[in-house]
């Protein structure tokens, strides 16, 4: 779910600051949502004035703005190896941008926008993951419900499997279309209320091994640093 208590000013300041850490000649991962967007947008402005980077998108959203911000944009495969037995001999993520719906202890929780799946996929692929956000999103532990992605025909069974984890299961729908969130990748999202998540990395295996689950967005053990930017444009980087 998403947290809408940040300001622009700190996703802004976040967003900005990690564009700087971009270097010429890399691959850079494009994170979705609105704290990743100025980010986006910082390296897009970059490459105008001449930064050599390849953009790897984690949505549809992020790749629309990357090519209207010019940047170049290549496919995951193409940096990680497609062919049988060739996997991780492309040139690899150096580094991935991407915002989040609240970090506790430097795991996330992620999929406010429902990109959590190939966002994942890109997030952890890359040498050094630096994730953006505003002070909001900082919290003691996770209690926010975990957005999963399921196959369509998955929802109920999983939300059954999700009771008996002592969570509750909700299928996301948006204000402006009629039925539920269908991702990027033809799913639905069902989001999972746990209250206090104590061990996220015991969650998220779980999750993971329901049938049916695509992805999940608890994102644990996977950040390199956090990037937490403030209202006046500060930011503080924690658990660097
Ligand atoms: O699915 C969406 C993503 O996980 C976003 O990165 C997350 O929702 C944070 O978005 P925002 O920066 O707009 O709060």
């Amino acid at each position: 779910m998403k947290r809408t208590g940040g300001t622009d000013a700190a996703k802004r300041a976040a967003g900005e600051t990690a564009a700087e850490l971009v270097d010429d000649g890399t691959v850079v991962g494009l994170g979705t949502g609105s704290t990743a967007a100025f980010a986006i947008r910082a390296i897009g402005r970059r490459v105008d004035a001449g930064l050599d980077v390849r953009g790897v998108a984690t949505s549809f959203a992020a790749r629309e703005l990357a090519r209207e911000c010019g940047i170049p944009l290549v496919e995951l495969p193409d940096v990680t190896g497609v062919e049988p037995g060739d996997c991780g001999v492309g040139a690899g993520i150096d580094l991935a941008i991407d915002g989040a719906d609240q970090v506790a202890d430097g795991d996330l929780i992620k999929g406010g926008g429902a990109a959590h799946a190939r966002e994942k996929l890109v997030d952890d692929a890359a040498d050094r993951f630096v994730v953006v956000v505003d002070r909001s999103k900082v919290t003691e532990t996770l209690d926010d419900p975990v957005p999963v992605e399921v196959l369509p025909d998955a929802r109920g069974s999983v939300a059954d499997r999700v009771a008996d984890l002592g969570g509750e299961a909700t299928l996301r729908t948006a204000d402006r279309k009629d039925g539920p969130v269908v991702t990027d990748n033809g799913n639905l999202v069902v989001d999972c209320a746990f209250g206090r998540i104590d061990d996220p990395d015991a969650l998220a295996t779980r999750l993971s091994v329901l049938p049916g689950v695509v992805e999940h967005g608890l994102f644990v053990g996977i950040a390199d640093e956090v990037y937490v930017g403030d209202d006046g444009g500060d930011v503080d980087v924690r658990w660097g």
